[in-house]
């Protein structure tokens, strides 16, 4: 957590001796107080210098105060704005929460519940702000990218990092972790130009050769004419070999030489070209296993992975779920005109579950929960069951493992308890558990077998 004191915090106001009494007092609270005397010296000062929190009166010459609060809302989403309304109606109140408004205090108001708000503003939007600050200071190339989780943090510094080097880039990472955005990434702190991009797994195998290197004429059956390969496209920019490990082996010798010496042979041609050429490669396969059982080439393995950057799943970096839904609530109500809001239940279910699809399915399970319901606000009972199930399970699941029961234990407690819900009906229990009748029966004549032993509480005391 950044330490606020120092924060800076903008004070809009027309009024001169109010603006310059509440920037006093947030002096002496050691926040560094910027006064300014309308929105668009607030707009200003927000674009030069920056800012973390704004306290904004509401009316005002120049530019109204919400339009000014709509207007940070748009360029410094991470910024919190506290709204000053002298009248403070419920309708008014509603509508300057809508617009976005972290908090508002109806004047006149006291030091203590401003301090108390801007506090609780701050503390709040640190990590959007971190981030904010990290991609500003990174440039824009990690727009797309959201998290400030340490490990996030430290694979966007070492994005800037290898992006200026020509060598290949290896990415891996579980399907769904933002593989291809951090190529995209990596491209666009390049500096190079263009980006071409090949799926190594949706090209049929005849095909990705004549693809990536290109084809003369008459080369084979079907080469009617001269064909560009993706090399020769990309020259001067970055070649991103999605899911290399899908590459065929018959190929892979003939990239390792392409990268090795920038030459290029198209096929069914004699004189070879050089391209200057970046290449990214990313797999959410284990390469070191693939090498090991045959399957992937170490050469270009190690070729390949000169750089290297992992993602680490969203499981592990789950202090970062808040901050990427929150980029999926605006995203999608900047597409649909709508803006629909979470309970804080439903965030607290999104930020537990384990997320085996990781972000992917993070962003489908939310565009799914936006669509389907119906009113403006997204409860945890319009995500699937099958999430909701998890969380529950797994406080079982933990006490289980607390006990310190075998897997064998933990489904013979199970079977049995299933078994006891149901009255004893064993192809109701079969039905429930998942498993075929006749999987139950021999799992209970096991049991028998074993001494009839019963759950594991019961034997264990016995
Ligand atoms: N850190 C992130 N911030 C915002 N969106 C993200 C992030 N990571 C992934 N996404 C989104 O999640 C989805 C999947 O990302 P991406 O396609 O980059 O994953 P991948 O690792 O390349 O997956 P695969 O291995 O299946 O190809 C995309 O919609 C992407 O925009």
């Amino acid at each position: 957590m950044t330490d606020e004191r120092g924060a800076t915090v903008l004070v809009v106001d027309d009024d001169a001796p109010m603006r310059h009494t509440v920037v006093e007092v947030l002096l002496a609270h050691g926040y560094r107080a910027v006064p300014c005397a309308g929105a668009r010296e607030a707009m200003e000062q927000m674009q030069t210098e920056g800012a973390d929190l704004v306290v904004t009166d509401l009316r005002m010459p120049g530019m109204k105060g919400d339009a000014l609060l709509r207007e940070i809302r748009e360029a410094f989403p991470e910024v919190p704005v506290i709204a000053v309304t002298a009248f403070g109606s419920v309708e008014d109140a509603m509508a300057l929460t809508r617009a976005g408004a972290f908090d508002y205090l109806e004047k006149p108001f006291r030091t203590q519940p401003l301090l108390d708000s801007i506090e609780r503003g701050l503390r709040e939007s640190a990590p959007r702000r971190e981030q904010a600050r990290l991609q500003r200071s990174g440039g824009d190339h990690l727009d797309e990218l959201v998290g400030s989780t340490p490990p996030m943090q430290s694979l966007f510094s070492r994005i800037a990092r290898v992006a200026l080097s020509p060598a290949p880039v290896l990415i891996t990472g579980e399907s769904g972790t933002g593989k291809e955005l951090v190529a995209r990434a990596v491209h666009k702190a390049s500096h190079r130009r263009p980006l071409l991009t090949v799926n190594c797994g949706a090209i049929p195998d005849q095909l990705l050769e004549s693809e990536l290197f290109g084809h003369a004429r008459g080369a084979f059956t079907g080469a009617a004419t001269d064909k560009r390969g993706l090399f020769q496209a990309a020259d001067g920019g970055t070649l991103f070999l999605d899911e290399i490990g899908e590459m065929p082996l018959s190929l892979q010798p003939k990239l390792l030489r392409v990268i090795e010496s920038g030459e290029v042979r198209r096929v069914g041609d004699v004189n070879a070209r050089q391209y200057n050429v970046r290449i990214i490669a990313a797999t959410n396969r284990d390469l070191a296993a693939e090498v090991e059982e045959g399957r992937f080439r170490e050469d270009l393995y190690w070729r390949l992975r000169v750089l290297h950057l992992e993602l680490p799943p969203l499981r592990e970096r789950a202090g970062d779920i808040p901050l990427i839904v929150d980029r999926f609530l605006r995203d999608s109500a900047a597409r649909s005109g709508m803006r629909k809001t979470l309970t804080p239940a439903a965030v607290h279910l999104l930020a537990e579950f384990h997320w085996p699809g990781n972000v992917r399915q993070l962003r489908n399970t939310l565009e799914s929960a936006l669509v389907f319901a119906p009113g403006d606000e997204v409860g945890a009972e319009d995500f699937p069951d099958e999430i909701r199930r998890a969380l529950g399970n797994r406080e079982v699941v933990r006490s289980a493992a607390e006990r310190g029961l075998s897997l064998a234990e933990l489904e013979r407690d199970y079977i049995f308890e299933t078994l006891r819900r149901l009255g004893g009906n064993k192809s109701r229990a079969a039905e429930q558990l998942g498993i075929p009748r006749r999987t139950l029966y021999r799992r209970l004549d096991e049991y028998a077998a074993e001494g009839g032993k019963g759950p594991s509480g019961a034997s264990s005391g016995g």
